[in-house]
């Protein structure tokens, strides 16, 4: 048995989130790719099954009151709370992600006021920030200024209303430091909007601990809540009741059954809210939510950086020099709970890892993405998935 075999039995064996995977829907499959689509927890199936034929089938309209139907945008806004360090009252579900980085950042510069006439965004992005952030600007008549990350603090002026930053970088994995960046736009007096898409449910996010004034999510990759489950939105207590949504619906009305021709915001986090909630989505996403009892997410970040250090040296052993080079950054404090590797033909590679049974995913032009689920990935999984990795390029 190779050093690397008895190594992942090691560390399988002393792993406390182990008994875990039994609480997902997996095979034998081995499945890197949690960072796009988690896995189906084995709750939802039945949960969404009752949903259907209970809730929908027999109780029908009495569901919106009975079945908790109309409050669960903020009930599951404040089971995700604490995965993302945010007292309860200021998250709520709904929509996409995409949908809640435009209420968040058109919110974002009308609480910066008039004054102030710019907007950063970062320019390595995932596009549908970029996208919306440039539609808000022009909205909003404001410029929009892309910058890394690294160059926010510089860019910073008075003239700036908001930054919108990705937590952690969707393709390379890095992970940015939410920290102090977001003490750099508050001191320069602007707004901060995270998406935390690539890090809530792999990593300590600390939201209200670091002041962060706006942030959204999707609850689809390590929260598990299935395809196109409901995002979230988070904004700050203190500046609720200032929170002035693009999208103001019925379902953010002080008076929703009022039916009142003149908007009035509900107060609070349900602020957000637009219209009917995708409560299939949503009740899916609340049993799914239910692998999280009992884990802190300390003890995920944990694992995740040791199984990110693992495939690392997993690779650095089988995988010839030079083969591949790694975009994510070794420091923890700069990983997240993926690890990108940049080759030639990397379509066709990774092609070729799914035919074998180990699942990531491509980012063109060049970059296999490897996403680490801690809830349910071993390391014999990952000592397995750097094999067939080496022996895959070795063919191609
Ligand atoms: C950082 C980031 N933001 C947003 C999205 C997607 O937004 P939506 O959920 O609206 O498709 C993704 C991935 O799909 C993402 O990686
Ligand atoms: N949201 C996705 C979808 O609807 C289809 C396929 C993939 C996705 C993704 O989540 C992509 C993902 N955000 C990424 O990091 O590339």
């Amino acid at each position: 048995m190779s050093e690397l075999v008895m190594r992942a039995e090691k560390l399988d064996a002393a792993d406390e989130l182990r008994g875990k995977r039994d609480g997902f829907v997996l095979d034998e499959v081995v499945y890197l790719d949690g960072n796009s689509l988690g896995a189906l927890p084995a709750v939802v199936p039945g949960r969404v099954e009752d949903v259907v034929r209970r809730q929908w089938g027999e109780l029908r309209i009495r569901s919106w009151e009975e079945s908790g139907w109309w409050t669960a945008p903020e009930r599951i806004g404040d089971r995700i709370a604490p995965l993302v360090g945010a007292a309860p009252g200021q998250i709520v579900v709904g929509d996409s992600t995409s949908v809640n980085v435009f209420k968040a950042l058109v919110g974002a510069v009308r609480l910066a006021g008039d004054d102030r006439d710019e907007i950063l965004v970062d320019a390595t992005t995932f596009p549908t920030d970029g996208y919306i952030a440039e539609s808000a600007a022009r909205m909003t008549g404001r410029t929009l200024r892309p910058v890394t990350p690294a160059e926010v603090p510089g860019a910073l002026s008075g003239r700036t209303a908001a930054v919108l930053l990705n937590h952690v970088d969707y393709r390379s994995g890095r992970l940015h430091d939410l920290p102090s960046l977001t003490a750099a736009v508050r001191e320069a007096g602007a707004l901060a909007v995270w998406d935390l898409c690539h890090s809530a449910g792999a990593l300590p996010v600390g939201l209200d601990e670091h002041g962060v004034d706006l942030a959204v999510g999707c609850t689809y990759k390590y929260l598990n809540g299935g395809p196109g489950s409901p995002a979230y939105l988070y904004v700050r207590r203190e500046l609720q009741d200032r929170f002035d949504s693009p999208l103001p619906g019925w379902n953010s009305h002080t008076e929703p059954f009022g039916m009142r021709p003149a908007y009035e915001p509900a107060s609070g986090a349900l602020r957000g809210r637009v219209g009917t909630p995708d409560i299939l989505s949503m009740l899916a996403l609340e049993a799914a939510l239910e692998v999280w009892d009992g884990v802190p997410v300390e003890g995920v970040r944990a694992k995740s950086l040791a199984l990110t250090d693992f495939f690392l040296d997993c690779v650095a052993e089988y995988v010839p020099e030079g083969r591949v080079e790694c975009l994510t950054p070794v420091a923890h404090a700069e990983r997240g709970s993926q690890i990108a590797l940049r080759c030639d033909d990397a379509g066709e590679v990774m092609k070729r890892l799914i035919e074998r049974g180990v699942v990531g995913d491509f980012r063109a032009p060049d970059v296999l993405r490897f996403g680490f689920t801690p809830l349910y990935v071993g390391f014999a999984d990952v000592e397995r998935a750097a094999r067939v990795l080496a022996e895959t390029l070795s063919l191609a």
